[in-house]
């Protein structure tokens, strides 16, 4: 039978026949095929301009090269990674693929593992327990319960802790779901009677992962419905593992039944790498592509991007198709002159935190202490929070940073204050707080 590992090794093979070096490393290197079924292939890559170019020059030759092979004709369907993971668990419930003998696995994407983690001083903790877990399922730690900032890391733990689940106990049965998925699915299964599909497919697992839980804020129904197959798992010992970019007693309009279970068993944060780590990551990103990048280079990417890790390897991929497109070396000032131009794309790198903050305070005419500062009367907090807001909407800055940059606040309240102001500007009656913010914005 036609196994999706042998079907990538001959694409592989193929296009290393017909491709530069250089061009293979960018392409075809840093892409995987995730999905083979009897007429389509789906072919994981890592960004946007990846995916542009499969689409426009190697397309053609993969459904030629798959009719070789395979005799029949198969369309190929190119995704981003953070596609990939909707399309992941948009499909748990349903389809099986005939071509692949790691259904149980289908789920978890397979980068996403403990060796290609690296382990730094904001995820030593986080690591060492998701190691615990996958090893010693449903006992200690249970929920573990990752939260932290954006592209932290999260979900590569949390798949990592599928796999190694896996390699031990190569029959579990593993559910790995976003927050946003599970509801989708507890509506449909409302809408079309499947109830007890859903409660199957949910409860019947060894170990379920659900990411992203800050989304079920809201949902009053899916938590109720969340709240019992949280309870059936973990009467019946089944380990449970969730992520979230705050703490539960700090997502909005999450019961309370709900928040003291996720206390019962171990909860760490992930915080931004330091500069080494984020050295060390892009090296083991490098290598993995078998790219050669100085070490040099390698700390100026690092010192550019320094919070989220996610950023950082979208700054790497730029690097590299930068280069194959100048046809020249990774070098620091090649480095320079990609990073560049994926700065000034998103418009966001000339206007700093301090330049907000002064203008913010300059408007509403209080002091850059009391801005930053920790006073709770309404005449400060509404513009601090403006501050923040517009910290996050015009900068690229992380949250965790932001919330440093204004007297070492936590990310929890850049992301309240973000919330908070966006909610009011959406709002009709506040005409004028729109007006004011737009005046801000001018100025800066
Ligand atoms: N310590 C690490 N070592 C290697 N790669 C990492 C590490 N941490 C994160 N990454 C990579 O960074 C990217 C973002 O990580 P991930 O998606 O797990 O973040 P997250 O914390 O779940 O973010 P979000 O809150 O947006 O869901 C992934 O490609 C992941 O492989």
């Amino acid at each position: 039978m036609d196994n999706i590992h042998t079907v990538w090794t001959y694409l592989q093979d193929k296009f290393k026949e017909t491709l530069s070096k250089v061009s293979y490393d960018t392409w075809i290197q840093s892409a995987s095929l995730v999905r083979l079924s009897d007429n389509s292939i789906t072919i994981e890559v890592p960004s946007t301009l990846h995916k542009e170019y499969w689409k426009n020059n190697l397309s053609t030759k993969v459904v030629e090269y798959l009719y070789e092979y395979l005799g029949r004709e198969i369309s190929p369907l190119f995704v981003t990674a953070d596609e990939q993971a909707t399309f992941m668990e948009q499909d748990t419930n349903e389809k099986v693929d005939p071509f692949t003998s790691e259904n149980k696995s289908s789920t978890l994407n397979s980068k996403y593992t403990f060796d290609t983690f690296v382990i730094g001083k904001g995820n030593q903790m986080a690591h060492a327990a998701a190691l615990v877990v996958a090893e010693e399922p449903g006992t200690i730690y249970n929920p573990l319960f990752f939260y932290g900032g954006v592209g932290l890391g999260k979900t590569h733990l949390m798949h990592a802790i599928g796999h190694q689940y896996l390699q031990i106990n190569p029959n579990a049965r593993i559910k790995y779901v976003s927050s946003e998925n599970f509801a989708n699915d507890f509506i449909n299964s409302i809408q079309n009677r499947t109830q007890e599909k859903f409660r199957q497919n949910y409860r019947n697992v060894d170990l379920l992962l659900v990411d992203d839980i800050q989304f079920f804020a809201d949902k009053e129904g899916t938590q109720e419905e969340f709240f019992h197959t949280f309870n059936a798992l973990y009467d019946d010992r089944k380990q449970i593992v969730l992520t979230s970019d705050r703490l539960p007693n700090e997502i909005p309009k999450l019961q309370e039944r709900l928040v003291s279970r996720f206390a019962w068993g171990l909860s760490v944060d992930i915080t931004p790498p330091d500069l080494e780590t984020r050295i060390a990551i892009l090296r083991k990103k490098a290598n993995a592509e078998g790219l050669e990048i100085p070490n040099d280079t390698l700390s100026y990417i690092a010192g550019q991007i320094d919070s989220n890790i996610r950023e950082l390897e979208g700054a790497l991929v730029r690097v590299q198709a930068y280069s194959a497109i100048q046809r020249n070396d990774i070098t620091t000032s090649l480095a320079a002159d990609a990073l560049k131009s994926m700065i000034k794309n998103d418009g966001k790198q000339n206007i700093s935190i301090a330049s907000i903050q002064q203008k913010v305070s300059k408007y509403y005419q209080i002091s850059l202490t009391d801005l930053k500062g920790k006073k709770r009367v309404r005449q400060i907090v509404l513009p601090r929070q403006i501050a923040m807001y517009l910290s996050r909407e015009l900068t690229s800055t992380s949250l965790p940073k932001i919330g440093k940059e204004f007297g070492g606040k936590d990310h929890t309240t850049v992301i309240h204050a973000h919330e908070k102001i966006k909610k009011l500007l959406n709002e009709e009656e506040n005409g004028e707080m729109r007006e004011q913010i737009e005046e801000i914005k001018k100025s800066l």
